[in-house]
C-alpha cells in the first residue's frame, strides 16, 4: 500500500502545473518592476515563485539583481518582446511548468517598453490558457517621472490601459498635489483604474497576488485580429541588433558594454556628468572600479542616478546597458572605453 502511495504521488508530481497562477509586471523603464519583484520574492513566505524576466538590453542585468536567484528562476532571452511572443514566451512557460519541483506561482516581468497586449493574448489565446490561469496585470507608473506626454510612448499608455491593477511607485518623490495629478490622469486613460500608491513597490502580498483580475473572456474575444497582428510582424524575428527598427519599441534603442577591466571611478564619473547624453532615459549596470573591492550597482532613471556598493558575488567585471533614442552607440561606446583603466 505504501508503494502504491508513492507512485500515486509520484504522477500527480509529474503532471503538468494545470491552472499555475500567473501575475504581469508591466511599467515603463526604471518605474520599478524589479524593486516590485524583489518585493514579492523577498515576502512570499513558503510560496514557490517562478519568475520570467525579459529585458530590453542584450545583457541580463535585471536577473542578477534579483534576492533569490536559486532553480526556480528562469531567464528569458533578451531582446524585443515581439520576438520574444512568438517562441521565447511559450518555451519558458513550458519550461516552469515541465519542472519536477513544486511551483505555486509564476511572476513574468517584461520589458520597460513592452505591450502587454501581446503578452496577454499569449495566455489567453493559445494552449496555455487551459494550462495557466492569468491571474492580473500590475502596471508600475513613476509619480514623479510620469507626465502627460507619458514619454512619448505608446507602450507607455497601453500598459496602462491594460493593467488590471496600477501600482503608483515612487511616491516618496513627489507632493502630494503631483500625486492627485498623476491618480487623475490615470483615471482618465482608464475609467475605475484601481490604484495603489507605494514606493519601492511595497505593497502586501494578497492585494496583488491571487486576485483574479484579468478579464480573459473580454481578451479572448480578439484573439483572431491581433494573432493576424503578430504573424504579420513576424519577418522581424531574430532582428535583436536592430531594435530601432522596430515600431513597437517607441523609437527606444539600447547600448551594452561589457570590459574585463576596471573603470577609474573620476573618468566614469566625468562621463556621467559631462558626456552622457541627454537622451539617454535609462541605465542600469554592474560597476567595477579600479580603487575598490566592491561592487558598483548602478541605476539610473531619468534624471536620476545611484550608486550602490555590494559584495562581488563572481569575478569582477563591467557590464553596463543604456536606454535611450537616437543614441551615438559608437561614440557612447569609445567614451566608455575611454574611462577603462
Ligand atoms: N525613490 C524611489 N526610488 C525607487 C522606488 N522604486 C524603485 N526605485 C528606484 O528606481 C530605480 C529603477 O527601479 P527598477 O525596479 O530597476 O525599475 P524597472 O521598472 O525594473 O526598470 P527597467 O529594468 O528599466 O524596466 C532603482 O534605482 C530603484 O531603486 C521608489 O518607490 N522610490
Amino acid at each position: 500500500m505504501a508503494g502504491l502511495m508513492t507512485e500515486t504521488a509520484k504522477s500527480v508530481l509529474n503532471l503538468p502545473k494545470r491552472g499555475m497562477p500567473v501575475t504581469i509586471i508591466t511599467g515603463f523603464l526604471g518605474s520599478g518592476k524589479t524593486t516590485l519583484l524583489n518585493q514579492i520574492l523577498t515576502n512570499k513566505k513558503d510560496l514557490k515563485v517562478a519568475v520570467l524576466v525579459n529585458e530590453f538590453g542584450d545583457i541580463n542585468i535585471d536577473s542578477q539583481l534579483l534576492v533569490s536567484l536559486d532553480e526556480d528562476m528562469v531567464e528569458l532571452s533578451n531582446g524585443c518582446i515581439c520576438c520574444t511572443i512568438n517562441d521565447g514566451l511559450v518555451d519558458a512557460v513550458y519550461r516552469v511548468l515541465e519542472r519536477d519541483s513544486r511551483i505555486d506561482y509564476l511572476v513574468i516581468e517584461t520589458t520597460g517598453i513592452a505591450d502587454p497586449l501581446p503578452i496577454i493574448l499569449t495566455f489567453v489565446g493559445t494552449e496555455l490558457r487551459e494550462l495557466t490561469n492569468l491571474d492580473s496585470i500590475l502596471t508600475l507608473v513613476d509619480a514623479e517621472a510620469f507626465t502627460p506626454e507619458h514619454f512619448d510612448s505608446e507602450a507607455a499608455l497601453k500598459q496602462i490601459y491594460y493593467g488590471d491593477m496600477i501600482l503608483l511607485n515612487k511616491t516618496d518623490l513627489v507632493s502630494a498635489k503631483k500625486l492627485e495629478e498623476v491618480e487623475a490622469y490615470i483615471r482618465n486613460i482608464k475609467v475605475g483604474a484601481r490604484i495603489i500608491p507605494t514606493q519601492y513597490g511595497q505593497v502586501s502580498l494578497p492585494l496583488i497576488l491571487g486576485i483574479g483580475m484579468t478579464p480573459i473572456d473580454a481578451y479572448t474575444q480578439d484573439t483572431h485580429s491581433e494573432h493576424h497582428h503578430h504573424n504579420h510582424n513576424h519577418h522581424h524575428h531574430h532582428d535583436h541588433e536592430h531594435h530601432s527598427h522596430h515600431l513597437e519599441n517607441d523609437g527606444f534603442i539600447s547600448l551594452s558594454f561589457e570590459s574585463d577591466r576596471p573603470f577609474n571611478v573620476h573618468k566614469f564619473e566625468q562621463f556621467l556628468t559631462q558626456q552622457m547624453p541627454q537622451n539617454i532615459f535609462r541605465a542600469k549596470g554592474i560597476l567595477w572600479f579600479s580603487d575598490s573591492d566592491l561592487r558598483h550597482i548602478f541605476q539610473l532613471s531619468g534624471s536620476r542616478y545611484d550608486l550602490n556598493a555590494e559584495q562581488w558575488l563572481s569575478s569582477p567585471k563591467n557590464q553596463l546597458v543604456f536606454i535611450g533614442r537616437d543614441l551615438d552607440t559608437t561614440q557612447i561606446q569609445q567614451q566608455l572605453n575611454e574611462c577603462l583603466v
